[in-house]
């Protein structure tokens, strides 16, 4: 569900507002547009050519009909359009022939042009426009915040990028130029039939405004109903991902017939309301086409008696109408498709400018100012922090820590360790209070510089499907092999990466899932290592790792991690007491602080987790309160 669809107040994206911006989107690329159009107008005045003369070599038969008196009264030679006319000295065979091959020449050059548009059309929005847009939707969600990916499936961010891009193309050279070739050929068509015959034109053309009044009507039903046909989609789009997301845990628990029911269930929404777009579009297009087969009619009745009367030429009259009439009737039939694809692309237009325009709540100032390299002082002021700006999810956090120096993070599950590592990166801003480094506010450091200046292992980490070596050197592309091994040997994980097939240069599988948990873990602490950056956040990272191999790892690591500011969230006594110091979380808020040998010395949830743990590792000799702790 998108942030928009999800407020109360009215969407700002009003018919008006998408199509001045789809108009704004389409100026951009106006070279390419003009040159599109360009080649219609082009074909158009081909077209007409090619009828005005199959008007004129039908004249000019009856006219050598007419002379040898096999038709009526002889009647005047005919004329072609601009006061083209015929060699008149000409045997007939050969003027017949002529015009023949003019009828083929501007047929070929069509079917060239025509080609020719094809191309310039495909350049236009398939090559340009919508790997532009999908370009700039990527640019934008890498600059968006956690809380947008919180708020947006990823069902719903695949459909706007994959689909809802293409119903914006499609308003392009399916609405934006055929409304504009379309506005011109009737023009045109209308002041040539007009030139024939006024009373005519008029007569055949009785039936547009009923038309113009079936599409308004049209529209407005059908629009609805495409915006609630993406929702199915995403919705559709977000089972899929889940699904093989959670593959493991559906087959586990042996839920896959309650899967593939719900997953049926969506699908035959789907249908049920794509069905009923069907018939909708179904009724209106063949509706429209018989109101341009009335026209024909009318032309047939008048026409004929006009020509009768003699009112009217029969070929550069009668015919030629009635092949305008016919190319006239061919591009208001379009208009059901018009209408249409302007319902689908507003809607995609929609979907694309939420995200376009979501707003970037965590950016840097315009005047924020460079700092390639911090030193690593961290101050937390104050700090309160809540995901929805009502419950607070950590309160009144005031914590000073100098450059160089650890600090381990304890607390139970919930208790706000992530969320306080989290504000430091800066993936969310405090809503109460200031986060200090180096003595500047993070929000006046550039955010590359920051985030540059920070090495982050998560809870799980996430591993691209490169090259082991590849994922090493992720914010290091330059790295040598060199540098990466030795990162590698901190983070314990040389060994195992030797004894990969290809070793460094293995290709991990999708997300590295061919690698184990803990695996997976040391990679990711080789490549925050690999950055030496001043400060490190290590959220838990040996959780999957078992406490031989956690040993080994923070043995090397004490090399990494001295001289540098590290907040480190851990379980283990073993691996808390290593930090200069450590803060005890409870429900948001700093509890206990103080050295391992202090906080054992006190009553309070430290000592109650580092008894159970030193009792069990049968470290524990005296009570805590002389200090008893091995
Ligand atoms: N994206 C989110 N939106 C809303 N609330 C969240 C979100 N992420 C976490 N929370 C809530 O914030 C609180 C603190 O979460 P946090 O992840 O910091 O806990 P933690 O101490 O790191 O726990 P754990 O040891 O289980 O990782 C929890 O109550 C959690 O439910």
């Amino acid at each position: 569900m998108s942030a928009s669809a999800s407020s109360p107040r009215p969407s700002p994206y009003t018919n008006a507002v998408l199509i001045r911006r789809l108009f704004g989107l389409a100026w951009r690329y106006r070279a390419d547009c003009l040159k599109v159009l360009g080649l219609q107008l082009f074909l158009l005045l081909l077209g007409l050519s090619g009828l005005s003369f199959t008007g004129l070599g039908i004249d000019y038969i009856r006219y050598v009909l007419a002379q040898r008196e096999v038709i009526g009264p002889v009647i005047p030679f005919p004329v072609g359009p601009l006061g083209l006319s015929l060699p008149p000295s000409w045997p007939p065979l050969q003027v017949v022939g002529l015009v023949a091959g003019a009828i083929l020449s501007f047929a070929l050059l069509r079917a060239v042009l025509n080609f020719s548009y094809t191309i310039a059309v495909n350049r236009l929005v398939q090559e340009r426009l919508v790997v532009d847009l999908r370009g700039e939707i990527y640019e934008k969600l890498q600059r968006l915040s956690f809380r947008f990916f919180d708020a947006n499936t990823t069902g719903s961010i695949i459909s706007r990028v994959t689909g809802d891009v293409q119903a914006v193309r499609m308003f392009v050279d399916q609405v934006l130029i055929q409304v504009v070739i379309m506005g011109i050929s009737l023009t045109i068509y209308i002041a040539y039939m007009a030139r024939l015959s006024v009373s005519l034109t008029l007569a055949c053309l009785a039936t547009t405004p009923v038309l113009w009044v079936m599409s308004v009507i049209f529209s407005r039903h059908i629009q609805p109903r495409y915006a609630a046909n993406r929702q199915l989609e995403e919705g559709l789009i977000h089972h899929f991902v889940e699904s093989i997301e959670g593959a493991q845990v559906t087959k586990a628990f042996g839920r896959e017939p309650e899967d593939r029911a719900a997953f049926d269930a969506k699908n035959d929404a789907m249908l049920r309301q794509q069905q009923g777009i069907f018939w909708r579009v179904s009724l209106f297009s063949p509706a429209v086409g018989f109101l341009t087969r009335v026209n024909i009619m009318v032309l047939l009745g008048y026409g004929g008696w006009l020509v009768i009367q003699g009112q009217l030429a029969l070929g550069a009259g009668l015919v030629v109408f009635a092949g305008l009439l016919e190319q006239y009737s061919g591009q208001v039939n379009q208009v059901a498709t018009l209408v249409n694809t302007i319902q689908q692309s507003l809607v995609g237009a929609r979907r694309v400018f939420e995200i376009l325009d979501a707003p970037i709540e965590v950016a840097a100032k315009p005047d924020a100012t460079a700092h390639p390299r911090l030193r690593g002082e961290v101050r937390f002021d104050n700090i309160g922090f809540a995901y929805d700006g009502i419950d607070p999810v950590l309160r009144d956090i005031d914590l000073h820590v100098p450059a160089g120096r650890c600090i381990a993070i304890l607390g139970a599950t919930g208790a706000g360790k992530s969320v306080l590592m989290s504000l430091i990166p800066r993936f969310f801003d405090p809503t109460q209070g200031r986060l200090l480094l180096d003595g500047i506010d993070a929000r006046d450091l550039r955010l590359d510089d920051l985030r540059r200046n920070i090495g982050i292992v998560f809870q799980e980490s996430f591993l691209f499907s490169h090259t082991v070596a590849a994922n090493i050197a992720f914010g290091h592309p330059d790295a040598t092999r060199e540098q990466v091994e030795r990162a590698a040997r901190i983070a314990a994980a040389h060994d195992f990466i030797m004894a990969l097939p290809e070793g460094y240069d293995t290709v991990l599988g999708e997300s590295g899932k061919t690698l184990s948990g803990g695996q997976r873990q040391r990679l990711a602490l080789a490549r925050a290592i690999l950055l030496e950056p001043p400060i490190l956040l290590l959220d838990d990272p040996t959780a999957a790792i078992d406490s031989e191999t956690e040993h080994e790892i923070f043995t090397a690591l004490d090399n990494a991690i001295s001289g540098r500011t590290t907040f480190l969230v851990a379980h283990r006594v073993s691996t808390l007491r290593r930090a200069d110091e450590i803060i005890v979380m409870e429900n948001g808020r700093i509890v206990q602080r103080g050295t391992h040998d202090a906080l054992v010395r006190q009553p309070g949830p430290y000592l109650k987790v580092a008894r159970l743990q030193l009792i069990d590792a049968g470290e524990w000799s005296a009570s805590p309160e002389t200090g008893g702790a091995a």
